[in-house]
């Protein structure tokens, strides 16, 4: 039987919710300590753990069909290779910082200068659009130490919290893109691969959707319900039950949940009360 192959960091940042995205969907992994190969229980899947930065390279040569890969190493060196889902974890941003006690005007500041990175085509890029030259060191880890030990005058690397810059005494001057982990398509999948794909996104869309959103439930009198229904929107419309208490429902809906405390206010105020929120596992729309 045909096995679709992925690719998941075998440490670091990705690795645990790479897994977790996996186990959501309902997919099995056998894990033994330091495998570098594990095979699915209950879905077509061999899953391969691998240094997210070999990952475009090995979708090109087709050894792995899939992966779960940072957006930002792919536009690094995979411009070539697709993006079939984007999975909303791992954010962050590529950008280029300089000292903080240097005068930063424009990017047209860093013409001739050194700039370290482990990401030199991006910042190349970048620059050659902005019509600017500079020298490229490239670094593979602890980039942002370099201006401090005199080796460049900027750097250009990850940024979350921006912590890390703040301790190397270090400011963000310009955003060079923003990422998160995607699930990746070697360009010579197989058709058969493909159709296994198109199963594992099917999971993958309904396990996003429910992470998105949350599940409503209220008690509301029965003269605030339009108004309150109005507030809701729910997934078709809410679903509104009478409570054994005449006079009163019960309202249930789906909300999202980056607009979630916005909305509970608003149903506060339109007179809702006993109001629970439950999060949802899977949803297919
Ligand atoms: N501080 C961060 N916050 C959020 N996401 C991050 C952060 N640092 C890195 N990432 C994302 O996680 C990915 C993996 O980062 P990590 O540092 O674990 O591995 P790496 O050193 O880039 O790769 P390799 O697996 O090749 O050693 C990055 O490519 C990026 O997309
Ligand atoms: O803005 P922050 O929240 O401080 O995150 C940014 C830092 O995180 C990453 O390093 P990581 O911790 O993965 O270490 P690494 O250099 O060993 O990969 C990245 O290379 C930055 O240094
Ligand atoms: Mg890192």
């Amino acid at each position: 039987m045909t096995k679709i192959r992925i690719a998941v960091q075998k440490s670091g940042r990705l690795n645990e919710d790479s897994l977790r995205i996996l186990k959501d969907c309902g997919i099995s992994i056998d894990n033994g300590k330091d495998q570098l190969k594990a095979t699915a229980r209950n879905f077509p899947l061999e899953v391969f753990y691998l240094r997210n930065g070999d990952i475009p390279q090995y979708l090109r040569d087709g050894v792995v069909d899939i992966a779960i890969i940072g957006e930002n190493v792919l536009v690094e060196k995979g411009s070539d290779i697709s993006i079939a889902q984007k999975l909303g974890f791992s954010r962050c941003r590529v950008s280029l910082a300089v000292p903080k006690s240097v005068k930063y005007n424009s990017i047209q500041d860093l013409q001739g200068k050194r700039i370290a990175t482990s990401y030199p085509n991006t910042v190349k890029k970048y620059l050659e659009e902005q019509g600017v030259s500079s020298e490229m060191h490239i670094i593979n880890g602890s980039v942002e130490i370099a201006p401090n030990i005199g080796l460049a005058d900027a750097i250009c690397d990850i940024v979350s919290s921006g912590s890390t810059l703040f301790k190397n005494n270090l400011k963000e001057v310009e955003v060079i893109l923003k990422s998160e982990a995607v699930l990746a398509v070697s360009p010579n999948i197989s058709e058969e691969c493909r159709e296994i794909l198109e199963k594992l996104l099917f999971r993958i869309k309904s396990v996003l959707q429910g992470r998105q959103n949350k599940y409503v439930l209220l008690n509301a009198p029965n003269q605030k319900l339009d108004e309150i229904i109005n507030i809701l929107p729910g997934m078709r419309s809410p679903t509104v039950l009478p409570l054994a208490q005449e006079g009163w429902s019960s309202v249930h809906s789906v909300i999202q949940s980056n607009t979630f405390w916005e909305v509970i206010d608003q149903l506060k105020q339109a007179g809702a009360e006993g109001i629970l929120v439950c999060p949802i596992e899977k949803m297919v729309i």
